[in-house]
């Protein structure tokens, strides 16, 4: 007999830590400062604080409506280890019984030597970065990790029944790649059933701790952009829940965030698991048959921090009972997309404070739906009433709407989207700029040391003056300059010391945006970022950059890229509105940026980059919805960049994303020169570039920036090689994979020489 699902849950929670203990933690390990017993220690002390304030949230501590979410650094990974999915080239750091330490883990996550770390990219539509596992014929999967088996029983011993979350076995195949030992052509999805004894075996180990529940993360079931055709994708659902379901030793939840099932709803309806959870803040309410399993409606949005309209969650939640005999409430992600706490921003102001919920916001908003759905709505009216108050008090409160933004948006015509010929540009540029063969340059950022994140931290504290941080960041900007020129790099940056991020930077200086003191949310492994809240119309009360710009430009005879961040990234990476279409907001952040661009032009500034590595990632998940979105991140680019002479070079900058399905897109931004992502891969997207035609700059990375590796002088050469058997010479450009701020300086010195020897070198062999 399975135990009843609990009326009300998450699919998971934060696990950083308020203050970033997580982090410090790990990173001390790593720095050898503690060893790996004290790490565990600060990881099981951050569990018992999550357990407890979850319970005083409103969530049960005994009836599993507590998720068991924890991860050192990535759920992805934690899954390849707990089944024994660990590439050959770690086979040193896995034990008789196929299980690796915790620095064995981390490891394989960060790489070591000349050992390539795991892949990291980017998790559905978020800015959440995973490791990809590699998956061959060789891969022996075995039950090797008892990491969740032992927090469970953790819970257990501290009074707790939680529910044990782990990535499900189709969405973990979905977004493997093959080994390096596989075939050409193999799917990793071709190995399910040889997975899927380990999931059963641990569902019967996570039972036999304690557990009543399970819950299976099952995302990929909701996207169509991971390459497999969908009839695939629902015959492997359908022979691993008809599997796993079989004999089960407790209850199965299988999540589908961040859209809707579609046809992979009856898929799983049919199967012999006992509770699905929906997405209703992307998906729908499904309609048509009723079925006798749980649903479990994620009407709480996970991934994002608005109070939002509480009665509107609960009426779906009553609409979703018209098709099942037992409905729960729940949010429609993980929130781990969220801060911990609204509570930790005492320097928001009271009234934006009242519109928003971050995620113990969240959970109490689901333990009161809960009560909803168990007492009736005359229960909740309350709680419902102060939700839709506070959403009016939104709606017309002053700064979110803007005549002036409003009025310039309205009279936008075809002509701000567009330059002039891209040959006649061209021809400009090579005037002013009088850049050599295969030029060179970094995307923008340099090492952002201790140093720096102190200054700026002892600035705001008010320990040192904004004059005395200022000088310091001249200082810094100055020795960076001298570097570049140095190694001989052609085109010049400033490294970006001013910045804290390259989107919360100019939300702090736009109107329409708030920024939070604490609101760190897990971008990959032990880094975060402060997203910021868009919460009104957005427009620039002066310039930003171009003081930084104009300072390097006076340090340095070659030319300086201004740098900024696009439309399109910072919406990705800030909390944005959701009172209106995400294009209308991305027109008013590219006129902000095109009155930015325009000022930068006229300081003399004959470069400027506009970055947008999020282009790929807020792709949405259908293809339905694709088009419209490419339209309108497209446009937004445009209206930044277009405004300028043909002289000036437009750049524009992508990253942490497979590139293949929006390279038309890329193309049409119509920026002159972009650079690209392509060392992990070894150029793979280079080919794809000359098939689809790309007439203009091109910069494909050969520098691996994520890994602290110094690539050689032939290496980079045999990179500039493959990029040449493509690229036409006069369209490319010689960089690093992106910005340089999580690297070290020795690394990055010893890494830009050899780029600048390889570069001369290929000169030198095309007789140039
Ligand atoms: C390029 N990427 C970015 C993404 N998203 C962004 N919003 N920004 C990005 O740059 N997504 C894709 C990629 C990869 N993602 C990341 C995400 C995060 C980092 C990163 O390095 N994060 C830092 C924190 C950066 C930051 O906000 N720094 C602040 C605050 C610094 C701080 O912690 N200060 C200390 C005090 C200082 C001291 O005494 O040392 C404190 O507050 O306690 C700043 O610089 O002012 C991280 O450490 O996680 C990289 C890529
Ligand atoms: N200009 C930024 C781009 C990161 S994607 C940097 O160099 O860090
Ligand atoms: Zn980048």
């Amino acid at each position: 007999m399975t135990a009843p699902f609990p009326t009300g849950t998450i699919l998971g929670y934060p696990r950083i830590g308020r203050r970033r203990e997580l982090k410090r933690a790990v990173e001390a390990f790593w720095a050898g400062r503690i060893d790996a017993d004290e790490l565990e220690r600060t990881a099981a002390e951050l569990r018992g604080i999550t357990r407890e304030r979850l319970v005083g949230l409103g969530l049960g501590r005994g009836d599993s409506s507590i998720p068991e979410s924890f991860s050192y650094y990535d759920q992805v990974l934690d899954a390849a280890v707990a089944v024994g999915a660990v590439p050959t080239r770690f086979a040193d750091l896995v034990d008789a019984d196929g299980a690796v330490d915790l620095a064995g883990y981390f490891t394989i996550a960060r790489g070591e030597g000349e050992r390539a770390p795991l892949e990291m990219t980017k998790w559905f539509d978020s800015n959440y970065h995973y490791l990809v596992p590699e998956i061959g014929p060789e891969t022996r999967f075995r039950l090797a990790g008892d990491r969740l088996v032992r927090e469970v029983a953790e819970a257990k011993a501290a009074g707790f029944v939680t529910r044990p979350v782990i990535v499900g076995p189709v969405t973990f195949l979905l977004l493997s790649k093959a080994s390096d030992e596989a075939p050409e052509g193999f799917a990793p999805l071709s190995r399910l059933e040889d997975l899927l004894p380990v999931y059963r075996e641990l569902l019967a180990e996570l039972a036999a701790a304690g557990a009543e529940w399970v819950q299976l993360d099952e995302p990929a079931l909701v996207s169509e952009s991971l390459g497999t055709p969908r009839g695939e994708v629902l015959a492997a659902a359908q022979t691993a829940y008809e599997s796993l379901g079989q004999g089960r030793p407790l209850g199965i939840l299988v999540a589908a965030p961040y859209g809707s099932l579609d046809d992979a709803l009856p898929v799983l309806q049919a199967a012999p698991i006992d509770a699905i959870a929906l997405d209703l803040v992307k998906g729908e309410v499904p309609s048509g048959a009723t079925t006798d399993k749980v649903l479990v409606g994620g009407a709480i949005d996970g991934h994002n921090i608005w109070r939002g309209d509480l009665a509107a969650a609960f009426g779906k939640l009553e609409k979703l009972r018209e098709v099942a005999g037992t409905v729960a409430v729940g949010t429609s992600t993980n929130l781990f997309h969220t801060p911990h706490d609204v509570a930790d921003e005492p320097e928001l102001p009271a009234q934006l404070v009242s519109w928003l919920a971050f995620a113990d916001q969240k959970v109490g908003q689901v333990a009161t739906l809960a009560r909803g759905l168990a007492e009736g709505r005359a229960a909740i009216q309350a709680e419902l009433d102060a939700a839709s108050a506070a959403l009016e008090d939104r709606r017309t409160a002053p700064g979110v709407r803007d005549g002036a933004v409003r009025g310039r948006v309205a009279e936008l015509d075809d002509a701000a989207f567009a330059r002039g010929d891209y040959a006649h540009r061209r021809a400009q540029q090579d005037v002013a700029l009088r850049l050599p063969p295969l030029p060179t340059t970094t995307i923008g950022s340099f090492p952002q040391t201790g140093d720096i994140r102190r200054e700026r931290a002892r600035q705001a504290k008010g320990e040192i003056t904004r004059d005395e941080y200022e000088g310091f960041l001249q200082q810094e900007i100055a020795d960076v300059v001298a570097l570049q020129e140095r190694i001989g790099l052609d085109v010049i940056v400033h490294g970006e010391p001013e910045r804290n991020d390259m989107v919360q930077y100019f939300a702090e200086n736009l109107d329409g945006f708030a920024v939070t003191q604490n609101g760190w949310v897990q971008s990959y492994g032990s880094r975060a970022t402060r997203p910021s809240i868009l919460w009104g119309d957005v427009s620039r009360p002066a310039p930003i950059t171009v003081r930084w710009s104009t300072y390097t430009q006076g340090l340095t005879e070659k030319p300086v890229k201004g740098m900024l961040t696009g439309p399109v990234t910072i919406l990705a990476w800030s909390f944005v509105r959701d009172d209106q279409p995400l294009a209308d907001t991305a027109y008013q952040v590219a006129l902000a940026l095109r009155d930015e661009i325009g000022d930068l032009e006229s300081a003399g500034i004959g470069v400027i980059q506009v970055d947008e590595p999020a282009l790929r990632e807020l792709l949405p998940l259908k293809k339905r919805d694709q088009g419209a979105y490419l339209d309108w991140s497209v446009r937004s680019f445009r209206l930044a960049t277009s405004g300028v002479e043909d002289r000036t070079q437009i750049h524009t900058h992508l990253c942490y994303s497979e590139f293949g399905v929006v390279l038309d897109a890329i193309d049409a931004l119509d920026a002159d020169v972009t650079s690209i992502e392509a060392a992990r891969s070894r150029m793979e997207v280079v080919p794809e570039l000359e098939k689809s035609g790309f007439g203009r700059g091109i910069g494909p990375g050969v520098y691996d920036i994520h890994s602290p590796r110094v690539p050689s002088v032939e290496e980079v050469r045999d990179l500039i090689g493959i990029a040449l058997s493509s690229i036409p010479e006069r369209q490319l450009w010689i960089n690093p994979d992106c910005g340089l701020k999580t690297r070290g300086y020795q690394e990055t010195v010893a890494s830009l020489e050899n780029i600048l020897a390889a570069t001369r070198e290929a000169r030198a062999a095309l007789g140039a």
